[in-house]
C-alpha cells in the first residue's frame, strides 16, 4: 500500500454520477496522477490518499485510491483556489481573492466561527454570509461522509440517501450497527449492509446481524404478501440468508420481542412471528370492523315502491341480490357486494348511492388506485377519489406515509364506497379505517377473484371468508352472451370449464403460436397494424400488453424493449436518457413502479394556467414522456389523467416502460384492448387466478397469443400462491368474543 501526501493542483476528470475522479497533486517532490472515488475533492485541498499504483497505457503511472482523507488547506494561496474553484455556491474567483485578502490563513475558521465578519467585504450582505456558512459547513460534512460510504463500496447514490438521512451521525451508526441501512433507506438490501458489516469487522455470528436477518425475512415475506409467517418457516429462511447455522433462535426472537420489533402469536394452532406493525394493523383492522358494524345508526326505511322507481328509471328489475344488497346498504354498519364482472356491482352501487342522495346522506366514493378511481367516477357520475387523496396523503417515504385523516381528524361523510376492494392491503385498510368514525357506513365493493392485492394480506377474501361482515354475492351474469364474450369467458375460467378458442365471437381471439419468438412477431403486428385498423384507434393507445412475468422472452423487460424499438423507435427529434439499463425515449409509454408520496404534480388547462395540484404517484398510474431536457436534467410525463409530473434523473428508478405489463400491475386497471402472451411457466404462478385477472381488465378485445395448452393448464391450475394473514381470525375473535 502506497501514501502520499500533498496538494490538489487540478480536476482532469470527474464523472458526476458515481464521484469517479482522476486529479494531480502535487507532493512534495513530485507530481502525481490519482484516481478513484473522491467526491468533491477540490483544487487547493490537502489529501493524504492511500492506494497502489498502476500504469495506464495514456497516462502512465497513477495512484489508484482505496482511502483518502482530505485537510482544508491552511496556506493563504491554497485556500483561495478552492474557495474561487467553485466549491461553494456563490462565491467565484473574485470573491474568493476579496475574503483570502481580508482573512488570510483565517478564512475557514472565520467562515466556520464568526461568519457574519464575511459581510465587512464589499458585495456580501449579512444574509448572504450566513448562506456561504451553512453551504461551506454541509459540503464538507456531506463530502467527508459520501468519502467513508464509498470507501465501504457504496455507490454515490445511496451515499446521498445515507447521508441525507443521518447527516454527521452516519459515522456512528455505520461502525455500530450498519444493518440499520437496510431498514431505513430504500434501495439497501441486507446483504449490501452485510458487506459493510464484513468490511467493519463485525461478527457473522453477532445479535444485530441475526435481529437485523429476522426482521429482513420478514420484511422480505411481507412483499410476497405475508403478514407473518410460521416460526419454524423464518428459521429456515433466516438460516439460508445467514449462511452460518444458528442453534438459538430464541434468543434473537426475544430481544426482538422486547425492543418491539416482533410479536410472536398463535394462528391456527401454529407458532406464527410479525412485524409488530402488521400485526397491530390486523387486530386494529378487525376491531373497527366490528365497532363499524355494531354502532347504532340511524336506520332508513326504505319502501318497495321506491325500489320499483329506480328499476323504471334503469329500466331493469333487481334481482333478489341486488334487492338485498340495496336493503342492506340502508341498514348495516358495513357491507360487502361482491361479484364478478358483469354481475351488475356498479348498477347496484348506483341505485345505493341514489336512495342515500334522496336521504340526504353524504356519500364519498373511493377506490385504491388512480385508474380505478377514474373509472369509478365515470360510471358512477360521481366525483370518486383515490383512498390516498381521500385521506388527504401528507407525504412521507413507502410504507412510513402519513395521512392528514386519521382517528383526529377522521372523514366526514355518513357513507363511505370503496370500489376494487381486492386491492386494498392490509396497510392501506388500517390507515382508511383510523380514518372512519362508527357512525359512518362502510360499503366494500369488489371481486373476490381476482389476485389479490400488490401489498401485504388478504383484506377481501379474509373479511368475506370470516362470515362475520355483512356479504352480498353478486352471481348473475347480466351482461348478454351476444353482447360480451369477454364477461362470458371470464365467468366460464373462474368456474374452471375451457374456453372457446375458435374465434366464431366478436371481442374474444386466440392467435396459436407455439415458439416464443413467434409469439412476439404476432404481438407487434397486431399492436402496429391489425388491431388498430379492427377497432378503428388511430394509434396503439389503449392497446395493453399484460404478461405473467417480469423475466424470459415474453416477460415485461424484454417485451418493452420489442415494442420500444417497434412503436417508438429511435429518431433524431426524440431525446433519449439511458438510465442503469434502462432506456427512456421522448414519445414511450411509461409507469410509476413505486408508490411516491411526495412528488407533485399539476394539471394545466389548454391555455397553460394549473386547474389543479398535488402530491403522490402511485404505484400502476401510466403516462407518457412528453420530454426529455438534458440540460435541467429532468423528464416530463403526462400521465393519463392529465396529471404532469417532473422526474429527476436520479428519481428514475420509479419509472418503466409500460408497453407491456404484469398481470399484477395491472389489478384495477381497465384497458379498451388486451393482448396477453400464453406460453409455459412456473405452476405456481400461471393459474386461474391470473388469467381470470387479465381478461377482465378489457372493455372490448382480448387477444390471447401462444399455446392453448397453456390457456388449459392455467384453467384447471387452481393453486393460488398461498398468503399468510391473520385477519379473518382476528375478526373471528373480535366478534365472537365481544
Ligand atoms: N338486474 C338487472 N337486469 C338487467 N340488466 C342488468 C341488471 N343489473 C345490471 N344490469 C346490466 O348488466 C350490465 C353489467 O352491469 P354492471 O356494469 O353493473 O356490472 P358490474 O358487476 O359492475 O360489471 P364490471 O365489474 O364488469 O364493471 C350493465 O349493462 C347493466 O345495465
Amino acid at each position: 500500500m502506497e501514501r502520499i501526501e500533498g496538494t490538489v493542483e487540478d480536476i482532469i476528470y470527474r464523472n458526476e454520477d458515481n464521484g469517479y475522479t482522476v486529479l494531480t497533486v502535487a507532493t512534495k517532490d513530485d507530481e502525481l496522477t490519482v484516481v478513484g472515488l473522491m467526491y468533491g475533492i477540490t483544487v487547493g485541498e490537502h489529501i493524504i490518499a492511500e492506494g497502489e499504483y498502476a500504469s495506464h497505457n495514456i497516462y502512465g503511472k497513477q495512484l489508484q485510491v482505496t482511502h483518502i482523507e482530505t485537510n482544508m488547506p491552511n496556506e493563504a494561496a491554497a485556500i483561495e483556489r478552492y474557495l474561487g474553484s467553485g466549491a461553494i455556491k456563490g462565491i467565484g474567483p473574485s470573491l474568493a481573492t476579496k475574503i483570502v485578502d481580508r482573512f488570510k490563513e483565517d478564512t475557514f475558521f472565520t467562515i466556520e466561527s464568526e461568519p457574519l465578519k464575511l459581510a465587512e467585504i464589499k458585495g456580501i450582505s449579512e444574509k448572504m454570509a450566513q448562506n456561504i456558512a451553512t453551504i461551506f459547513y454541509e459540503q464538507r460534512s456531506m463530502r467527508q461522509v459520501v468519502i467513508f460510504l464509498q470507501e465501504y463500496g457504496l455507490s454515490l447514490t445511496y451515499a446521498l440517501k445515507i447521508y441525507g438521512e443521518y447527516k454527521e451521525r452516519t459515522y456512528d451508526i455505520v461502525k455500530k450497527n450498519p444493518y440499520v441501512l437496510a431498514e431505513d433507506i430504500q434501495g439497501i438490501s441486507f446483504r449490501m449492509a452485510d458487506d459493510i458489516a464484513e468490511k467493519i469487522g463485525i461478527e457473522k455470528t453477532s445479535d444485530f446481524r441475526m435481529m437485523a436477518a429476522i426482521k429482513h425475512v420478514l420484511m422480505r415475506s411481507a412483499l410476497d404478501g405475508h403478514t407473518y409467517l410460521e416460526r419454524e418457516r423464518l428459521i429456515e429462511l433466516t438460516t439460508e440468508l445467514l449462511i452460518i447455522e444458528v442453534l438459538d433462535f430464541d434468543h434473537a426472537f426475544m430481544n426482538l420481542q422486547l425492543n418491539g420489533h416482533i410479536m410472536i402469536e398463535e394462528i391456527e394452532g401454529k407458532v406464527c412471528i410479525f412485524l409488530t406493525s402488521f400485526d397491530n394493523m390486523e387486530k386494529y383492522i378487525a376491531a373497527k370492523l366490528f365497532e363499524l358494524t355494531h354502532v347504532s345508526l340511524e336506520q332508513h326505511d326504505y319502501t318497495d315502491k321506491e325500489i320499483e322507481n329506480i328499476e323504471k328509471e334503469m329500466g331493469i328489475c333487481f334481482d333478489e341480490n341486488q334487492k338485498n344488497a340495496i336493503t342492506q346498504a340502508l341498514t348495516c354498519g358495513t357491507l360487502v357486494i361482491t361479484g364478478g364482472p358483469g354481475t351488475g356491482k356498479t348498477t347496484t352501487l348506483n341505485a345505493i348511492i341514489k336512495l342515500f342522495d334522496e336521504r340526504r346522506q353524504e356519500v364519498l366514493l373511493a377506490a385504491p388506485t388512480g385508474r380505478a378511481a377514474k373509472r369509478m367516477s365515470e360510471t358512477t357520475g360521481q366525483t370518486a377519489k383515490t383512498i390516498h387523496r381521500l385521506l388527504e396523503i401528507s407525504g412521507g417515504a413507502e410504507g412510513h406515509q402519513r395521512f392528514e385523516r386519521n382517528e383526529d381528524y377522521p372523514i366526514e361523510a355518513d357513507v363511505i364506497i370503496i370500489d376494487e376492494t381486492s386491492m386494498m392491503d392490509t396497510v392501506l385498510t388500517y390507515h382508511l379505517l383510523k380514518a372512519i368514525v362508527p357512525g359512518t357506513r362502510v360499503i366494500f365493493v369488489g371481486d373476490q377473484d381476482q389476485l389479490p392485492s400488490v401489498g401485504p394480506g388478504n383484506v377481501l377474501k379474509d373479511i368475506i371468508h370470516s362470515g362475520y361482515i355483512h356479504t352480498v354475492k353478486l352471481q348473475q351474469i347480466f351482461r348478454q352472451a351476444g353482447e360480451s364474450h369477454i364477461v362470458v369467458n371470464a365467468h366460464k375460467i373462474n368456474s374452471g370449464e375451457m374456453i372457446d378458442l375458435t374465434n366464431n365471437t366478436k371481442d374474444f381471439f386466440f392467435v396459436r403460436r407455439q415458439d416464443p419468438r413467434h409469439v412476439i412477431g404476432e404481438i407487434i403486428t397486431l399492436i402496429k397494424s391489425r388491431l388498430p385498423k379492427f377497432a378503428g384507434l388511430e394509434s396503439f393507445e389503449g392497446i395493453q400488453i399484460l404478461t405473467p412475468t417480469r423475466k424470459g422472452l415474453l416477460g415485461v423487460d424484454n417485451l418493452n424493449l420489442e415494442l420500444q424499438k417497434n412503436l417508438n423507435p429511435p429518431s433524431k427529434d426524440k431525446t433519449e436518457k439511458l438510465y442503469g439499463t434502462r432506456l427512456f425515449r421522448e414519445g414511450d409509454k411509461v409507469m410509476q413502479i413505486k408508490n411516491n408520496y411526495n412528488i407533485s404534480w399539476r394539471i394545466m388547462s389548454d391555455y397553460g394556467f394549473t386547474v389543479d395540484e398535488g402530491l403522490g404517484v402511485f404505484n400502476g398510474d401510466m403516462g407518457q414522456i412528453v420530454e426529455i431536457n438534458l440540460y435541467t436534467e429532468k423528464i416530463k410525463v403526462l400521465f393519463d389523467d392529465d396529471r404532469m409530473v417532473y422526474y429527476e434523473f436520479k428519481g428514475l428508478d420509479e419509472l418503466d416502460l409500460a408497453y407491456a405489463v404484469t398481470i399484477h400491475k395491472s389489478q384495477g386497471s381497465e384497458y379498451p384492448i388486451v393482448i396477453m402472451p400464453m406460453f409455459k411457466g412456473p405452476a405456481l404462478l400461471l393459474n386461474r387466478n391470473l388469467l381470470y385477472t387479465g381478461i377482465t381488465r378489457a372493455k372490448r378485445y382480448v387477444v390471447l397469443v401462444g399455446d392453448e395448452q397453456v390457456i388449459m393448464q392455467m384453467i384447471h391450475n387452481k393453486r393460488e400462491m398461498l398468503r399468510n394473514s391473520a385477519l379473518k381470525q382476528r375478526l373471528l375473535e373480535v366478534f365472537s368474543v365481544k
